[in-house]
């Protein structure tokens, strides 16, 4: 699917960080990082592993606080939320990450309703009916719905993962390497899902891959980390043109030319 970015908002950042630096003893993760993510669109970061991508998201979490700069969420100032404030905060935010597993024991209706059941008591029993199969539906999987997650495919997990988030109706979605660990078949799937949700729950969302692929099929705009600062963003195709041996060696492992 070609994307168009016809959806974005780009008058409304939804996440703006400004020159945000943090470090752990010697170690200086991020020397002043500006971001923006506006209303509607999908932003892949890209980063070699190390680099401070997690630490990224713990702060526009609340679960860092930065050295210097200031991140702000939602039109919210982060960094002077107390602990309760923060979690209404995190409430608006989807969090798919790779050791969001599900509960085995759980069937997948029951995973789908732990969310809604602890975060909006006052629904009925007819609402969340409703919310569990409306998810359920948009990840595709409607027909696993009293299957255990044991009894699904690596892929439908992920769906499954992807429709629990979804289920309490975030307006930032944040993606940690979805497609990490799946076959080629399947990342296509889940790339589709992801453009999917974009268009249908209208969710901005920060994609975290070293997935080219997902990359290019996701991503309305890029963005690389290098030394601690994004210093390259752009389309896919303008992120790549470029002769930087920091940057050449994503696009050979990927696409070996
Ligand atoms: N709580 C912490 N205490 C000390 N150092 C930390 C802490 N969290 C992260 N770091 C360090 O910050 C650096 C960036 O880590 P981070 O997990 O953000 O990397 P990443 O880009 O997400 O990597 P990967 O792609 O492998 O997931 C690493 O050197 C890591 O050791």
């Amino acid at each position: 699917m070609l994307k168009t970015g016809g959806h974005i908002d780009y008058q409304t950042e939804v996440i703006t960080v400004r020159d945000v630096s943090k470090s752990f003893g010697e170690n200086h993760v991020l020397r002043g990082v500006d971001l923006k993510l506006y209303n509607g669109e999908n932003l892949v970061v890209l980063g070699r592993s190390g680099t401070g991508k997690s630490v990224l998201i713990k702060l526009i979490s609340g679960l860092l606080r930065p050295d210097m700069g200031t991140i702000e969420v939602l039109g919210e100032h982060v960094d002077e939320l107390n602990e309760k404030e923060l979690q209404q905060l995190r409430l608006k935010i989807g969090f798919s990450f790779q050791n969001s597993a599900l509960y085995d024991s759980m069937t997948v209706r029951e995973n789908l309703e732990f969310p809604l059941v602890r975060n909006k008591r006052h629904l009925s029993r007819a609402e969340i009916d409703h919310e569990v199969e409306d998810v359920l539906d948009a990840v595709g999987l409607l027909h696993t719905i009293n299957q255990m997650p044991s009894e699904l495919s690596g892929g439908q997990r992920k769906r499954v993962g992807i429709a629990r988030t979804l289920i309490l109706r975030p307006e930032i979605m944040l993606y940690d390497e979805p497609t990490a660990g799946l076959d080629p078949i399947t990342c296509i799937e889940i790339n589709g899902l992801i453009n999917e949700v974009q268009e249908k729950y209208k969710t901005s969302s920060i994609i975290i891959t070293h997935d080219l692929a997902c990359a290019k099929s996701v991503g309305d705009r890029i963005v690389m980390l290098l030394d601690g600062k994004f210093e390259r963003q752009g389309s896919f195709d303008e992120i790549f043109d470029t002769n930087d041996e920091r940057v050449k060696p994503f696009y050979d492992y990927n696409f070996i030319t």
